[in-house]
């Protein structure tokens, strides 16, 4: 069974002192197709801290695909407040959303084809958005560009491949040059959908390191959704969403014990939003046979759940 603790702040809290570089409040979308309404999101709470990374995980149709793509700018929420790297997602126009779109965050999908053009090489595809920037501030003049393009291809350890087309790399190639096509603009923030989705196990963690080590040497915000269970060894904070919710979170650290020896420690805590709400976990509620009432007493350091027997009295 899961050590599950509840954490006492509100969900997803970013560490003190640090600054929230995406803070969600309440996010709800409702999808509405033959008069039929699905709650992709309900009420969805998170915060990331600057220069974090973290990882999203939950099962299929928990809402996942749907929180990524509003936080890309691709799809507005019906309700709540979204804001990342100051931009409030739900206000801005559609000027600002192209501006949102190619400065502020870089995105790395699943679907290798998505990422990269097939007619260019990987140093052409990196280029390509310092191109279409050229007359923003972060673009500079050709001799900088390349030099830009020769550091992002060193940076993610496929500069030995840059005069290579998508179609002559390895899938964990391609997603590392999609990752450098991302980074080019130096967006403040990364988002990635199931980068390994389509990666043997030996590239998946190649490809994992990649948006490790950009996330380390740069500081660019890092938020990957994910199926894969082995990402999570890979970061130190990973949120789970059921439901269309945060339920519980991951974190994970290193210690130094008294004989020096270092160990890696996770712990899984239950999310509680700002109006005291929580998500018990699946196995919690299948031990106790939890149905429709519990029971609840506040002790001194802890809250109780206890079934309600009162019919079988
Ligand atoms: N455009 C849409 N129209 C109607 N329903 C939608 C739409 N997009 C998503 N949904 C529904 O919203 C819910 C959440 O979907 P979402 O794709 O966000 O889940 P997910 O966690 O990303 O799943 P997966 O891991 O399978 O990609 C699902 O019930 C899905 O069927």
């Amino acid at each position: 069974m899961t050590d599950t603790r509840a954490r006492a702040d509100v969900a997803g809290q970013a560490p003190a002192g640090s600054v929230e570089e995406i803070r969600c409040r309440g996010l709800v979308r409702i999808f509405a197709t033959d008069g039929i309404e699905v709650q992709a999101l309900q009420g969805l709470d998170l915060s990331v801290a600057r220069s974090d990374l973290v990882a999203l995980v939950g099962a299929s149709g928990s809402g996942k695909s749907t929180l990524l793509n509003i936080l890309s700018g691709m799809d507005t929420p019906t309700a709540g407040s979204a804001v990342v790297a100051g931009t409030d997602l739900l206000s801005m126009g559609p000027r600002d959303r192209v501006r949102y779109q190619r400065r502020t965050v870089g995105f790395v999908w699943q679907q290798t084809g998505r990422n990269l053009l097939p007619y260019l090489t990987a140093a052409e595809n990196v280029r390509l958005p310092l191109e279409i920037s050229r007359t923003g501030p972060r673009a500079g003049a050709g001799p900088r560009r390349d030099a830009r393009v020769a550091e992002l291809l060193e940076l993610l350890q496929v500069a030995d491949v840059a005069h290579r087309r998508p179609d002559q790399l390895s899938g964990g190639q391609q997603q590392r040059v999609a990752i450098a096509v991302a980074m080019a603009s130096a967006p403040q923030v990364l988002l990635a959908d199931e980068p390994t989705g389509e990666l043997d196990e030996a590239a998946s963690v190649d490809v994992l390191e990649a948006l490790r080590s950009v996330n380390a040497s740069t500081g660019v915000t890092t938020l990957i959704v994910t199926h894969d269970p082995a990402v999570s060894e890979h970061v130190s904070r990973t949120v789970q969403i059921r439901d269309g919710r945060t339920s519980t979170e991951v974190l994970r650290r290193v210690e130094v014990g008294e004989d020096g020896a270092q160990r890696h420690v996770a712990e899984e805590f239950a999310v509680l939003d700002r109006v005291g709400r929580l998500q018990l976990p699946p196995d919690f509620v299948d031990a106790l046979d939890l149905r429709d009432r519990v029971r609840l007493a506040l002790e001194p350091d802890r809250v109780e759940v206890r079934p309600d027997r009162t019919e079988e009295r």
